[in-house]
């Protein structure tokens, strides 16, 4: 190593993540995640998935963390010496930002040895402010590019900060490392996914896909003003969709409770007749569609899917305005948080509410394929209690 790299042991590798990589962690973090430990910060973790009934959508993660691991651990010359201590997607959206620190300044962050932070989107592109700083040594400033990702030591030798956010949403997929078994992630997650998976007949398996919102205090955004917003009805907004309630509200006067039941799903005029288990279903097929929209977008939708759609009737307006008004009371603070150029008008306007049924379909068969790995993989990581690819024959 040379001096520079001995005093500031650090990497920056380029397009380590192919921008499909990118899109289906952007995916899954848009449709699972919660507010974060800061401000202005959301999460989605590993064991959250589990618990939210969406185990299957940590598969996507697994041959990423394989890469990374062995990067790092041959780049600092520490061949399986090393466990993951915490995998995680991590946004940050306007107004979030954080001083120079390193990442084991705390006595409950000591067994961080190293960390890998991995740009799923870019300066400039879908975010502006949020670049990286390391206070000494080479190079002095990142600029994070979707597929980038930096590795450094947790340590004083890497002093680092990151620049506000001041537009848009800066999304990036954190892990430390950690050289003590006991803070090894993996073996807590094979526990609570054999857990998990142990109560689901595998024949139930397909029902088992649909995802269980977590309580609505996790989901619920709150600004410097004491307003906030619901951020799964918030990023349904963002694309366009509404939310109509099928539940009675006699029955259920707390109004969290209308997110964790049947719901369908409005655009403009008009209202999906499908109905969704609950808001993360709604979300994760809206959000599935916007991911794969152009292989999805088919020119003949019209004949097969257009009875799925009918005109909003004045009774199911009311509903749809109510519960706007208690899950987003201030439709400004949701694109003053997230918005950027990104949310164009004409891109919201490209997801319309017909083409969903075809989306309903393909994010069912991307969840079942999941789930089967998942199922097939559970075995051999239980035996080896450590999470990693298993090559199926
Ligand atoms: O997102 C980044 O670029 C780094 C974040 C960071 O420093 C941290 O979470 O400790
Ligand atoms: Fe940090």
């Amino acid at each position: 190593m040379s001096e520079g790299k001995r005093e500031h042991p650090r990497l920056i590798l380029h397009n380590f993540l192919s921008p499909e990589e990118c899109k289906e962690l952007e995916f899954i973090h848009k449709s699972c995640s919660t507010v974060g430990y800061r401000p202005n910060v959301f999460s989605t973790t590993l064991s959250h998935l589990i618990a939210t009934d969406s185990p299957h959508l940590i598969i996507p993660f697994i041959s990423i963390r394989d890469r990374l691991k062995e990067k790092m651990e041959e780049t600092f010359g520490c061949e399986y010496e090393l466990f993951i201590e915490f995998t995680g997607l991590i946004s940050w959206c306007r107004g979030a930002s954080i001083g120079w620190h390193s990442d084991d300044n705390r006595q409950y962050l000591k067994q961080r040895d190293f960390a890998a932070v991995c740009y799923l989107n870019s300066y400039e592109k879908e975010f502006k402010g949020g670049l990286f700083r390391f206070q000494s040594g080479e190079p002095a400033t990142v600029a994070p590019s979707a597929g980038d990702v930096i590795m450094y030591t947790a340590d004083d030798r890497n002093i680092h900060s990151v620049d506000e956010v001041t537009d848009g949403e800066r999304l990036t997929l954190a892990l430390w490392f950690s050289r003590d078994s006991s803070h090894d992630e993996d073996s807590k997650l094979v526990s609570r996914l054999s857990q998990c998976l142990s109560h689901q007949p595998s024949s139930k398996s397909h029902e088992f896909c649909l995802p269980l919102p977590a309580s609505s205090n996790m989901y619920w955004f709150c600004s410097n003003q004491n307003t906030g917003f619901d951020i799964c009805v918030a990023r349904l907004h963002l694309l366009g969709f509404n939310i109509h309630s099928l539940q009675d509200k006699d029955h259920s006067p707390d109004a969290s409770e209308q997110l964790m039941g049947p719901l369908q799903i409005a655009k403009g005029e008009e209202l999906l007749i499908r109905k969704f288990t609950n808001i993360l279903h709604a979300l994760q097929v809206v959000q599935f569609y916007h991911w794969k929209a152009s292989e999805l977008k088919t020119s003949n939708v019209e004949d097969g899917t257009v009875k799925e759609v009918k005109a909003i009737s004045q009774p199911q307006l009311e509903t749809i305005n109510a519960l706007k008004s208690v899950f987003l009371p201030d439709e400004g603070l949701v694109t003053t948080t997230f918005g950027y150029p990104c949310y164009k008008e004409d891109q919201k306007d490209s997801l319309g509410l017909k083409d969903i049924s075809i989306a309903i379909t393909s994010w069912e068969e991307y969840t079942c394929k999941l789930l089967k790995e998942l199922l097939s993989s559970l075995p051999q990581w239980k035996t080896y209690q450590t999470i990693h690819k298993v090559e199926s024959d």
